[in-house]
């Protein structure tokens, strides 16, 4: 029988320029940087334009694109009234899914490929959004649609739009940094989705909805949600350990925990934690962190998988006072830029990615 490599582990299947994953030095860089670097002082439109363009920008180039950012960012009457018709018992992923789907349609480049189409959608899909995930949370709560305002950058635009207050300036840093974190890494099962339907030269939102699609299950970025469910399932520190026995008894995955890649603990991990960590203090939620330090000190004791970024994102979405269920759109709104990125690279030197499998079915038969 053929070598298979169940779930393609290992295997490389091309070259990107666009980040570099490696488990050896526990490192992430973004088109050659640190993704720590960014992280401590880089705005998240600066890595969206690193990621795309493959230099940081220079003030110039920047202040053009704040400004098509923030010229991007209204809702559209025809997306909102897409998302005013899907279900609120519907996932919110599946909303922003649709949204970017109805998004694209209505795009008159939806149908061109050149390198200057594909970045103009890229750029629109950057700035529409937060304004679609925001209003999804909004008319969740039976909340008017909040509109987005051009002083503010991408990350205070955001928290303004979902919660129509200026957000403090800790919640403001802690969200770009988890906007920066999430941005990009490597073949990821979404990222890899988006490749295999550029692949055939489909379009790019085609591809991002695809990406979504691969995005919301739990192994990939629904965990950052399905870890807050844990949370809420144990209750407190106290409880987590005899959690955690049962549940490993049950032969359950904890949720935000482990990973491909990674084999002795995520890069981004810390660099989160130390955000999460801010907001804690801000909301002196102890018993929050408590939990967290008990549950990661009880699964690295039992079996040796650390936590993974979904991990400390979760707990930092919920004290920004996201619903549970936006956590995933939240990871949307900044691997778009990752996605997009690897979009145009497929596209600049493709090939339609078409493996092959090993037939075990029955042999060759025929009707009585
Ligand atoms: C941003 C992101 O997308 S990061 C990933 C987010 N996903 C999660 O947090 C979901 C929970 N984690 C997992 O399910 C896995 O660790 C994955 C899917 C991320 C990676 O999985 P794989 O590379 O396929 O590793 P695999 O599932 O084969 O795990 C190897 C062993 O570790 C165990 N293991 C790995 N992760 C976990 C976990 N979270 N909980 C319990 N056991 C685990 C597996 O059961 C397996 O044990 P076995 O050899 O006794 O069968
Ligand atoms: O790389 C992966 O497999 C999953 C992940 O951490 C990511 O997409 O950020």
């Amino acid at each position: 029988m053929t070598d298979i490599k169940k779930g393609l582990a290992g295997v490389v299947v091309d070259t990107t320029a666009i980040s570099k994953v490696n488990p050896e030095t526990n490192s992430l860089l973004y088109r050659g940087y640190p993704v720590q670097e960014l992280a401590a002082g880089r705005s998240f439109e600066e890595v969206a334009w690193l990621l795309w363009h493959g230099e940081l920008p220079t003030p110039d180039e920047l202040a053009g694109f704040e400004k098509a950012e923030r010229a991007g960012r209204a809702l559209a009457p025809h997306v909102k009234a897409a998302i005013d018709l899907t279900p609120v018992t519907s996932h919110p992923m599946d909303v922003v899914r649709t949204a970017v789907s109805v998004l694209g349609a209505g795009d008159p480049r939806a149908e061109d490929s050149s390198p200057e189409a594909e970045l103009a959608k890229a750029v629109s899909l950057f700035a529409a959004v937060p304004a679609m995930v925001a209003y999804d949370q909004r008319r969740r709560r039976g909340q008017e649609l909040v509109p987005p305002r051009d002083d503010l950058d991408y990350s205070q635009n955001f928290l303004w739009m979902t919660f129509g207050e200026e957000a403090t300036p800790t919640a403001v840093d802690v969200f770009r940094i988890s906007m920066v974190l999430y941005a990009e890494h490597s073949f990821n099962a979404s990222t890899f989705t988006a490749r295999v339907v550029t692949s055939t030269l489909s379009d790019l939102h085609s591809a991002v909805v695809a990406a979504i699609g691969a995005l919301k299950g739990p192994l990939h970025g629904g965990a950052n949600e399905a870890v807050m469910h844990v949370f809420d399932e144990i209750g407190g520190a106290d409880r987590a350990e005899a959690w955690l026995d049962r549940a490993l008894a049950e032969k359950r995955k904890i949720m935000g925990f482990g990973h491909r890649v990674y084999k002795n603990g995520d890069s981004r991990v810390p660099t989160m934690k130390a955000a999460l960590d801010r907001l804690i203090a801000e909301h002196r939620a102890q018993e929050l962190l408590a939990l967290y330090e008990t549950l990661a000190t009880a699964m690295d004791a039992r079996k040796s998988i650390k936590p993974n970024l979904d991990y400390p994102s979760g707990p930092a979405y919920r004290l920004l006072g996201f619903d549970t269920e936006m956590f995933t759109p939240l990871f949307v709104a900044s691997r778009v830029t990752g996605w997009t990125a690897h979009i145009m690279e497929q596209r600049a030197a493709n090939a339609l990615i078409r493996p092959l499998s090993e037939y075990v079915g029955p042999e060759e038969r025929h009707l009585p």
